[in-house]
Protein backbone atom coordinates (compact mmCIF):
# COMPACT_ATOMS: atom_id res chain seq x y z
CA UNK A 1 0.00 0.00 0.00
CA UNK A 2 2.59 2.48 0.79
CA UNK A 3 6.28 1.71 -0.87
CA UNK A 4 9.13 4.26 -0.32
CA UNK A 5 12.65 3.88 -1.54
CA UNK A 6 15.23 6.15 -0.30
CA UNK A 7 13.48 9.40 -0.45
CA UNK A 8 15.19 12.75 -0.44
CA UNK A 9 13.50 15.61 0.41
CA UNK A 10 14.75 19.62 0.68
CA UNK A 11 12.89 22.57 2.46
CA UNK A 12 14.27 25.79 1.82
CA UNK A 13 17.32 24.85 0.62
CA UNK A 14 17.71 22.60 3.55
CA UNK A 15 17.91 18.70 3.49
CA UNK A 16 15.09 17.57 5.69
CA UNK A 17 14.79 13.54 4.31
CA UNK A 18 18.30 11.82 3.68
CA UNK A 19 16.78 8.50 3.05
CA UNK A 20 13.73 7.53 4.08
CA UNK A 21 12.58 3.84 3.25
CA UNK A 22 8.60 2.54 4.13
CA UNK A 23 6.84 -0.55 2.92
CA UNK A 24 3.28 -0.80 4.40
CA UNK A 25 1.44 -4.10 3.20
CA UNK A 26 -2.57 -4.77 3.26
CA UNK A 27 -3.42 -6.04 7.02
CA UNK A 28 -0.40 -3.92 8.24
CA UNK A 29 -0.90 -1.36 11.07
CA UNK A 30 2.80 0.48 10.92
CA UNK A 31 3.78 2.80 13.39
CA UNK A 32 6.38 5.19 12.47
CA UNK A 33 8.10 6.37 14.88
CA UNK A 34 11.04 9.03 15.57
CA UNK A 35 12.43 11.93 17.61
CA UNK A 36 10.43 15.28 17.41
CA UNK A 37 12.13 17.13 14.11
CA UNK A 38 13.05 13.55 12.68
CA UNK A 39 11.40 13.99 9.63
CA UNK A 40 7.87 12.13 10.29
CA UNK A 41 5.17 14.96 8.99
CA UNK A 42 7.34 15.56 6.44
CA UNK A 43 7.34 12.21 5.16
CA UNK A 44 3.40 11.96 5.15
CA UNK A 45 3.25 15.09 3.62
CA UNK A 46 5.56 13.41 0.39
CA UNK A 47 3.62 10.48 0.15
CA UNK A 48 0.31 12.50 -0.10
CA UNK A 49 1.44 14.77 -2.70
CA UNK A 50 1.98 18.23 -0.65
CA UNK A 51 5.44 17.98 -0.81
CA UNK A 52 7.63 17.69 -3.96
CA UNK A 53 10.81 15.48 -3.11
CA UNK A 54 13.77 15.12 -5.00
CA UNK A 55 15.04 11.81 -5.75
CA UNK A 56 13.84 8.57 -4.80
CA UNK A 57 10.43 6.49 -5.16
CA UNK A 58 7.35 6.51 -3.64
CA UNK A 59 4.19 4.23 -4.36
CA UNK A 60 0.48 4.74 -2.96
CA UNK A 61 -2.03 2.54 -3.52
CA UNK A 62 -0.31 1.74 -6.68
CA UNK A 63 -0.16 5.55 -7.79
CA UNK A 64 2.37 7.63 -7.64
CA UNK A 65 1.91 10.97 -5.64
CA UNK A 66 4.02 13.20 -8.12
CA UNK A 67 1.42 12.19 -11.10
CA UNK A 68 -1.88 10.76 -8.91
CA UNK A 69 -1.77 13.32 -5.70
CA UNK A 70 -6.21 13.48 -5.89
CA UNK A 71 -6.60 10.27 -6.84
CA UNK A 72 -4.09 9.16 -4.08
CA UNK A 73 -5.83 11.84 -1.81
CA UNK A 74 -9.18 10.67 -2.26
CA UNK A 75 -8.81 6.25 -1.10
CA UNK A 76 -6.58 7.49 2.20
CA UNK A 77 -8.04 8.66 5.12
CA UNK A 78 -5.79 11.14 7.01
CA UNK A 79 -5.70 12.45 10.79
CA UNK A 80 -3.26 15.17 10.84
CA UNK A 81 -1.59 16.70 13.51
CA UNK A 82 -3.45 20.03 13.53
CA UNK A 83 -7.12 19.36 12.88
CA UNK A 84 -8.03 22.52 10.98
CA UNK A 85 -11.34 21.99 12.03
CA UNK A 86 -14.23 25.40 11.69
CA UNK A 87 -15.34 25.91 15.06
CA UNK A 88 -18.88 27.53 14.44
CA UNK A 89 -20.11 24.33 12.56
CA UNK A 90 -21.46 20.96 14.35
CA UNK A 91 -19.71 17.46 13.83
CA UNK A 92 -22.18 16.16 11.53
CA UNK A 93 -22.40 19.63 9.07
CA UNK A 94 -18.96 19.40 9.43
CA UNK A 95 -18.62 15.61 8.09
CA UNK A 96 -20.98 16.47 5.29
CA UNK A 97 -19.34 19.37 3.94
CA UNK A 98 -16.26 17.20 3.99
CA UNK A 99 -17.88 14.16 2.28
CA UNK A 100 -19.04 16.72 -0.78
CA UNK A 101 -14.77 18.57 -1.56
CA UNK A 102 -14.13 14.63 -1.97
CA UNK A 103 -17.31 13.86 -4.00
CA UNK A 104 -18.43 11.66 -1.50
CA UNK A 105 -21.85 12.56 -0.02
CA UNK A 106 -22.20 11.06 3.54
CA UNK A 107 -26.31 10.84 4.33
CA UNK A 108 -27.61 12.12 7.62
CA UNK A 109 -27.94 8.24 8.74
CA UNK A 110 -23.97 7.90 7.67
CA UNK A 111 -23.03 10.57 9.47
CA UNK A 112 -24.54 9.66 12.58
CA UNK A 113 -23.57 5.98 12.15
CA UNK A 114 -19.63 7.58 12.21
CA UNK A 115 -20.50 9.55 15.13
CA UNK A 116 -21.75 7.14 17.13
CA UNK A 117 -18.99 4.80 15.93
CA UNK A 118 -16.40 7.20 17.65
CA UNK A 119 -18.12 7.80 20.70
CA UNK A 120 -19.58 11.14 19.62
CA UNK A 121 -22.86 10.33 19.27
CA UNK A 122 -25.11 12.58 22.34
CA UNK A 123 -22.95 15.60 21.79
CA UNK A 124 -22.49 15.92 18.61
CA UNK A 125 -24.97 18.53 17.33
CA UNK A 126 -22.92 21.43 19.22
CA UNK A 127 -20.95 23.95 17.72
CA UNK A 128 -17.02 21.76 17.29
CA UNK A 129 -15.77 25.15 18.90
CA UNK A 130 -17.22 24.34 22.27
CA UNK A 131 -15.52 20.80 22.37
CA UNK A 132 -13.14 18.76 24.45
CA UNK A 133 -9.73 18.18 23.37
CA UNK A 134 -10.64 14.45 23.30
CA UNK A 135 -14.41 14.81 21.45
CA UNK A 136 -11.87 17.07 18.61
CA UNK A 137 -9.83 13.70 18.13
CA UNK A 138 -12.48 11.70 17.80
CA UNK A 139 -13.83 14.29 15.51
CA UNK A 140 -10.59 14.09 13.35
CA UNK A 141 -10.89 10.24 13.41
CA UNK A 142 -14.76 9.98 12.03
CA UNK A 143 -13.30 12.90 9.19
CA UNK A 144 -10.13 10.01 8.56
CA UNK A 145 -12.86 7.04 8.31
CA UNK A 146 -15.84 9.05 6.48
CA UNK A 147 -14.66 8.44 2.57
CA UNK A 148 -13.89 4.87 3.37
CA UNK A 149 -10.68 4.84 3.12
CA UNK A 150 -8.44 1.16 1.77
CA UNK A 151 -5.18 3.53 3.91
CA UNK A 152 -5.51 5.29 7.21
CA UNK A 153 -2.91 7.94 7.81
CA UNK A 154 -2.82 9.19 11.58
CA UNK A 155 -0.73 11.50 13.32
CA UNK A 156 -0.71 10.69 16.98
CA UNK A 157 -4.46 10.20 16.88
CA UNK A 158 -4.95 9.31 20.56
CA UNK A 159 -2.83 12.33 21.75
CA UNK A 160 -4.69 14.75 24.65
CA UNK A 161 -6.86 11.48 25.04
CA UNK A 162 -8.22 9.66 28.41
CA UNK A 163 -7.79 6.62 29.24
CA UNK A 164 -11.30 5.50 28.20
CA UNK A 165 -11.01 7.66 25.00
CA UNK A 166 -7.79 6.11 23.96
CA UNK A 167 -8.81 2.87 24.33
CA UNK A 168 -12.16 3.59 21.93
CA UNK A 169 -9.79 5.05 19.27
CA UNK A 170 -7.64 1.96 19.54
CA UNK A 171 -10.39 -0.77 19.26
CA UNK A 172 -11.36 1.62 15.90
CA UNK A 173 -8.47 1.50 14.24
CA UNK A 174 -8.08 -2.41 15.22
CA UNK A 175 -11.72 -2.81 13.61
CA UNK A 176 -10.63 -0.85 10.51
CA UNK A 177 -7.17 -3.32 10.07
CA UNK A 178 -9.01 -6.39 10.73
CA UNK A 179 -10.47 -7.45 7.52
CA UNK A 180 -6.55 -7.52 6.26
CA UNK A 181 -7.14 -5.68 3.73
CA UNK A 182 -6.91 -2.39 4.52
CA UNK A 183 -3.84 -0.39 6.05
CA UNK A 184 -2.91 1.72 8.89
CA UNK A 185 0.10 4.20 9.18
CA UNK A 186 0.40 5.37 12.81
CA UNK A 187 2.53 8.29 13.49
CA UNK A 188 3.37 8.37 17.27
CA UNK A 189 5.50 8.72 20.23
CA UNK A 190 3.30 6.21 22.41
CA UNK A 191 5.03 3.33 22.38
CA UNK A 192 1.84 1.77 24.43
CA UNK A 193 0.18 2.90 20.80
CA UNK A 194 2.36 0.60 19.15
CA UNK A 195 2.47 -2.24 21.60
CA UNK A 196 -1.26 -2.71 20.86
CA UNK A 197 -1.78 -2.02 17.24
CA UNK A 198 1.20 -2.36 15.29
CA UNK A 199 2.90 -5.58 13.22
CA UNK A 200 5.56 -3.01 11.88
CA UNK A 201 7.36 -0.44 12.92
CA UNK A 202 10.06 2.22 10.87
CA UNK A 203 11.77 4.52 12.98
CA UNK A 204 13.27 7.37 11.19
CA UNK A 205 15.60 9.94 12.99
CA UNK A 206 17.17 13.10 11.52
CA UNK A 207 15.73 12.31 8.33
CA UNK A 208 16.60 8.88 7.89
CA UNK A 209 15.51 5.59 7.96
CA UNK A 210 17.91 3.83 10.73
CA UNK A 211 15.21 0.52 11.72
CA UNK A 212 12.02 -1.10 9.61
CA UNK A 213 10.71 -4.33 9.84
CA UNK A 214 8.06 -7.15 11.68
CA UNK A 215 8.05 -5.93 15.17
CA UNK A 216 8.30 -9.30 16.40
CA UNK A 217 11.47 -10.13 13.90
CA UNK A 218 13.05 -6.79 15.28
CA UNK A 219 12.43 -7.97 19.10
CA UNK A 220 13.62 -11.09 18.40
CA UNK A 221 16.52 -9.72 16.53
CA UNK A 222 17.13 -7.80 19.63
CA UNK A 223 16.99 -10.52 21.96
CA UNK A 224 17.22 -9.57 25.58
CA UNK A 225 13.52 -9.76 26.40
CA UNK A 226 10.99 -8.07 28.63
CA UNK A 227 12.56 -6.93 32.18
CA UNK A 228 10.11 -7.23 34.97
CA UNK A 229 10.46 -6.36 38.71
CA UNK A 230 8.33 -9.18 40.92
CA UNK A 231 7.81 -8.36 44.55
CA UNK A 232 7.64 -12.19 46.59
CA UNK A 233 6.16 -13.08 49.51
CA UNK A 234 8.42 -15.17 50.01
CA UNK A 235 12.37 -16.82 48.47
CA UNK A 236 11.37 -17.91 45.18
CA UNK A 237 12.94 -21.32 43.78
CA UNK A 238 15.42 -20.34 41.25
CA UNK A 239 16.39 -23.71 39.95
CA UNK A 240 12.71 -24.77 38.47
CA UNK A 241 12.19 -21.87 36.24
CA UNK A 242 10.05 -21.75 32.80
CA UNK A 243 11.48 -21.68 30.00
CA UNK A 244 12.40 -18.31 27.99
CA UNK A 245 12.40 -16.76 31.65
CA UNK A 246 16.02 -15.90 33.33
CA UNK A 247 16.49 -14.02 36.71
CA UNK A 248 18.88 -10.83 36.60
CA UNK A 249 19.37 -10.21 40.51
CA UNK A 250 17.27 -9.65 43.78
CA UNK A 251 16.94 -6.90 46.64
CA UNK A 252 14.76 -6.88 49.73
CA UNK A 253 11.48 -8.85 48.30
CA UNK A 254 12.20 -7.65 44.74
CA UNK A 255 13.49 -9.75 42.01
CA UNK A 256 14.49 -8.75 38.31
CA UNK A 257 13.81 -11.21 36.01
CA UNK A 258 13.69 -11.07 32.09
CA UNK A 259 11.33 -12.97 29.67
CA UNK A 260 10.75 -13.71 26.38
CA UNK A 261 7.11 -13.60 25.51
CA UNK A 262 5.62 -13.85 22.27
CA UNK A 263 4.40 -10.77 21.29
CA UNK A 264 0.63 -12.18 20.75
CA UNK A 265 0.57 -13.85 24.04
CA UNK A 266 2.43 -10.78 26.39
CA UNK A 267 3.82 -12.09 29.56
CA UNK A 268 0.41 -13.12 31.54
CA UNK A 269 0.61 -16.97 30.91
CA UNK A 270 4.23 -16.54 32.67
CA UNK A 271 3.09 -15.51 35.84
CA UNK A 272 0.72 -18.20 36.55
CA UNK A 273 3.08 -20.67 35.54
CA UNK A 274 5.58 -19.04 37.95
CA UNK A 275 2.84 -19.26 40.76
CA UNK A 276 2.13 -22.94 40.23
CA UNK A 277 5.90 -23.28 40.85
CA UNK A 278 5.78 -21.50 44.18
CA UNK A 279 6.48 -18.04 43.62
CA UNK A 280 4.24 -15.77 45.66
CA UNK A 281 3.82 -12.66 43.61
CA UNK A 282 2.82 -9.60 45.78
CA UNK A 283 3.21 -7.62 42.42
CA UNK A 284 4.70 -6.93 39.15
CA UNK A 285 6.64 -3.72 37.67
CA UNK A 286 7.30 -3.91 33.97
CA UNK A 287 10.99 -2.39 33.81
CA UNK A 288 11.81 -0.62 30.52
CA UNK A 289 9.65 -2.17 27.65
CA UNK A 290 11.84 -4.09 24.84
CA UNK A 291 10.32 -1.57 22.34
CA UNK A 292 11.70 1.54 24.23
CA UNK A 293 15.43 -0.17 24.16
CA UNK A 294 14.61 -0.83 20.30
CA UNK A 295 13.39 3.13 20.12
CA UNK A 296 16.73 4.46 22.09
CA UNK A 297 19.12 1.78 20.57
CA UNK A 298 18.49 3.00 17.18
CA UNK A 299 17.95 7.00 17.91
CA UNK A 300 19.75 7.65 21.26
CA UNK A 301 16.62 9.35 22.50
CA UNK A 302 13.52 8.51 24.81
CA UNK A 303 10.40 8.87 23.89
CA UNK A 304 8.15 11.69 25.63
CA UNK A 305 5.76 9.39 27.38
CA UNK A 306 3.09 12.56 28.97
CA UNK A 307 0.25 10.40 28.08
CA UNK A 308 1.56 7.57 30.08
CA UNK A 309 2.27 9.43 33.13
CA UNK A 310 -0.62 12.05 32.93
N1 LIG B 1 7.72 24.49 6.33
C1 LIG B 1 8.92 24.25 6.84
N2 LIG B 1 9.92 25.14 6.74
C2 LIG B 1 11.15 24.90 7.26
N3 LIG B 1 11.47 23.78 7.91
C3 LIG B 1 10.53 22.85 8.07
C4 LIG B 1 9.20 23.01 7.54
N4 LIG B 1 8.49 21.91 7.84
C5 LIG B 1 9.31 21.08 8.51
N5 LIG B 1 10.53 21.65 8.64
C6 LIG B 1 11.69 21.06 9.33
O1 LIG B 1 11.82 19.72 8.90
C7 LIG B 1 12.27 18.89 9.96
C8 LIG B 1 11.36 17.71 10.07
O2 LIG B 1 10.08 18.15 10.52
P1 LIG B 1 8.85 17.16 10.67
O3 LIG B 1 7.68 18.00 11.07
O4 LIG B 1 8.75 16.31 9.47
O5 LIG B 1 9.33 16.27 11.91
P2 LIG B 1 8.50 15.22 12.77
O6 LIG B 1 9.34 14.00 12.82
O7 LIG B 1 7.12 15.08 12.24
O8 LIG B 1 8.48 15.93 14.20
P3 LIG B 1 7.39 15.91 15.38
O9 LIG B 1 7.52 14.57 16.04
O10 LIG B 1 7.86 17.00 16.27
O11 LIG B 1 6.05 16.15 14.78
C9 LIG B 1 12.32 19.77 11.20
O12 LIG B 1 13.66 20.18 11.39
C10 LIG B 1 11.45 20.95 10.84
O13 LIG B 1 11.89 22.11 11.49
Amino acid sequence: MINIENLRLSIEGKQILKGVDMHLRPGDTYGLLGPNGAGKSTTIFALLGLRVFESGRIGVLGGNPADDAVSIRRSVGVMPEKAGFYDWMTAPDYLKWYGRLYDFAPTEKDVAKMLEKVGLGAEAHRPIGTYSRGMKQRLAVARALTPHPKLLILDEPTNGLDPKGRREIHDLLVEFASDGKAGVLLCTHLLDDVDRLCNRIGIIDNGRTRLEGSIADLLAEQGGGQQYRLRLETEPDTGNLPAGMTVLGHEGGWWRVQVQVKPSEGPSPLWGELWRRGWKILEIRSEASSMEELYMSHTGQELHQTQEVA
